[in-house]
């Protein structure tokens, strides 16, 4: 492991319970408006869960004195269930992904409703939590978003966690260990203390997220990673211990889509336009009892930074006027 990181690991690697709530309603007083926070949940079906995630978010941290959380806003990704109902009805702002920046069509995919989430927000930190979580706990919001308040160097915190598979057996993660880890390790070494790099609880600084390019798909947080580790460095960046995150596992030929499209998005950044052919086939025994091939786009389309976009500029001139 590189020195840098040993030291990184020592200095920008945290346990929740460091930071108690109290101070975090201090330093949330004392920011003022730089310290503003949106929380944004990306949905696609999760009826099961939602609810759950916003009336904890709304009843620990959107409420009392000095509430941490200013605004919490789900974001549907074209649900076919009630999600968008559920979210709605445990106090969460919905918002439809077609509903935002109609002129340029909307594409599926996580980091799709992460960058359009840029434009529907306010808050001068945002915090990005997985809609399928279980037993959620608010550490995974105020453990992430407290060092932000409390750390003006900072601008991109990442939780970590424990990450036990639903029905026990292996750890989850399997991508993480599969491919990001490796990549990262090989390619970005400065970013081998991530201990879940390619979680989907973090927050950040509005002033760098819409600087960055968001690929569109599942490629989102390995982008994010590579992407500010190369625009503000290895000292913007931080990690807190936030305890144990159950969420659903996929099966495996999904986190082999998700994979292809984590490897896309590194090969861009490697080779910035370079890409592989980004296709994608799996085989499952049809019907006859033979393989038969299932061919899948492997999406590589990336948004540019929302700084780039005339609706986002005109709008901050708007608010800041
Ligand atoms: O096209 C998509 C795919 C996923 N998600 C959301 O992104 C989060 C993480 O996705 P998922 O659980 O599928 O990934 P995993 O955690 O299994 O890697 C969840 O809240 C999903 O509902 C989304 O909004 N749009
Ligand atoms: O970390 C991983 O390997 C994958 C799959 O997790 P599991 O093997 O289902 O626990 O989950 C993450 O990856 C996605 C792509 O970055 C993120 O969008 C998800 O939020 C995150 O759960």
């Amino acid at each position: 492991m590189l020195e840098e990181v040993e030291l990184w690991l020592d200095r920008h690697s945290w346990s929740a319970s460091e930071r108690p709530l109290d101070a975090l309603r201090a330093a949330k007083r004392a920011a003022g408006a730089s310290g503003t926070v949106s929380v944004v949940l990306p949905a696609l079906n999760e009826e099961a869960t939602v609810g759950a995630i916003v009336e904890a978010i709304r009843g620990e941290l959107m409420s009392g004195e000095t509430p941490l959380v200013d605004e919490l806003v789900v974001m549907d990704s074209g649900s076919s269930d009630s999600t968008s109902r559920v979210a709605a009805e445990a106090g969460a702002r919905v918002v439809h992904r077609d509903s935002v920046l109609p002129r340029i069509p909307v594409a599926a995919g996580k980091g799709e409703v992460l960058w359009r989430s840029l434009l529907v927000t306010e808050g001068e930190i945002v915090c990005f939590v997985d809609a399928d979580l279980r037993e959620f706990d608010c550490r995974f919001v105020s453990g992430i978003v407290g060092p932000l308040l409390t750390d003006p160097g900072l601008h991109l915190v990442k939780a970590m966690y424990d990450r036990p598979m639903s029905g026990g057996g292996e750890r989850g993660g399997r991508v993480t260990e599969l491919v990001a880890r490796p990549l990262l390790n090989l390619h970005w070494p400065q970013l081998a203390g991530f201990v879940q790099p390619l979680g989907g609880e973090y927050a950040a600084r509005r002033t760098l997220l819409e600087r960055l390019p968001f690929p569109v798909g599942y490629g989102v947080e390995l982008g994010m990673l590579v992407d500010t580790l190369e625009l503000a460095g290895l000292e913007a960046l931080a990690q807190v211990d936030v305890g144990v995150r159950h969420h659903r596992n996929q099966d495996g030929q999904a986190l082999g889509r998700m994979a292809a499209t984590i490897y896309s998005t590194a090969q861009r950044r490697l080779e910035r336009g370079h890409l592989v052919r980004p296709v994608l086939t799996q085989f499952d025994r049809g019907s006859d009892r033979l393989f038969s091939p299932t061919v899948h786009e492997v999406t590589t389309e990336e948004r540019p930074p929302m700084c780039t976009i005339p609706e986002y500029t005109a709008r901050q001139r708007r608010r800041a006027a």
